[in-house]
């Protein structure tokens, strides 16, 4: 589903490279964690699988389609095939629940009865049932979070990227965060985290993937986050 091959990336504005000759293979339906010290490459490989930045050596290939060779128009349909979740939420805050995920169904041109059926399967598959009307100031972190990950995923999309979901949320509430990209995991969905979260990815026992200075150190099929030896 994700392929890195041989992917080295060097931002202009930079000496060091962000990424060096990583290659990665995420298949379909595999929940993977991205581990390492800050700067060490997580976003940039996150960036990559958007086509937000291209490789500066080597190819990337998501869901078969070398990304090299993907014309920009069709950018947004790669997109939409991915969902992405983010620390900081990023809800629109005038809107309420139900609106906030609509939202995303609205701008691709869903039709309306389509979305008054999804919207509130998704609102309860994130365990936000009875909330829909609530504002997000009117909710807790956590709880914003479920919002954004419905937002995220409502589309179905076959692979959901997360930087640092638990990053703004305290431990006991990132259980349940976990909980629910697990549940979507499980529905078939590719999920790719990067976390500096060593609780979570240590309770998770997933596939383990750990950059330092843009390299690969370690790839553990059920991982934790520190060194396992
Ligand atoms: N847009 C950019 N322009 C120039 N350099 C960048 C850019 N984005 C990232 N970098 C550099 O690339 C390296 C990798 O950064 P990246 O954001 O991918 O790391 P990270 O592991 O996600 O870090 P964090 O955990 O802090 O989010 C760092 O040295 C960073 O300074």
């Amino acid at each position: 589903m994700i392929h890195f091959d041989n992917v080295t990336k060097v931002y202009t504005t930079q000496k060091r490279p962000a990424l060096e000759e990583v290659s990665v293979d995420v298949d379909k339906g595999e929940f993977a964690f991205l581990v390492g010290p800050s700067g060490s490459g997580k976003s940039t490989m996150l960036r990559l699988i958007l086509k937000e930045e291209k490789p500066t050596r080597g190819n990337v290939h998501i869901a078969g389609k070398d990304l090299a060779r993907l014309s920009n128009w069709k950018v947004p349909h790669l997109r939409r095939r991915i969902g992405c979740v983010f620390q900081d939420f990023r809800l629109l805050p005038n809107k309420n629940v139900f609106e906030n995920v609509a939202f995303a169904l609205e701008v691709i041109g869903k039709p309306r009865r389509f979305i008054r059926k999804v919207v509130p399967e998704v609102i309860e598959l994130v365990g936000l049932e009875g909330k829909g009307d609530r504002m997000p100031d009117e909710l807790s972190g956590g709880e914003q979070q479920r919002v954004a990950i419905a937002r995220a995923f409502v589309n179905r999309p076959q692979i959901l990227l997360a930087d640092e979901p638990t990053g703004n949320i305290d431990p006991a509430t990132s259980i349940g965060i976990m909980k629910v990209l697990d549940r979507i995991n499980r529905t078939g969905t590719t999920v790719v985290m990067a976390t500096h979260d060593a609780a979570i990815v240590d309770s998770m026992r997933k596939r383990v993937v750990e950059l330092e200075e843009g390299v690969v150190v370690r790839d553990q099929t059920r991982g934790v986050y520190g060194q396992a030896y």
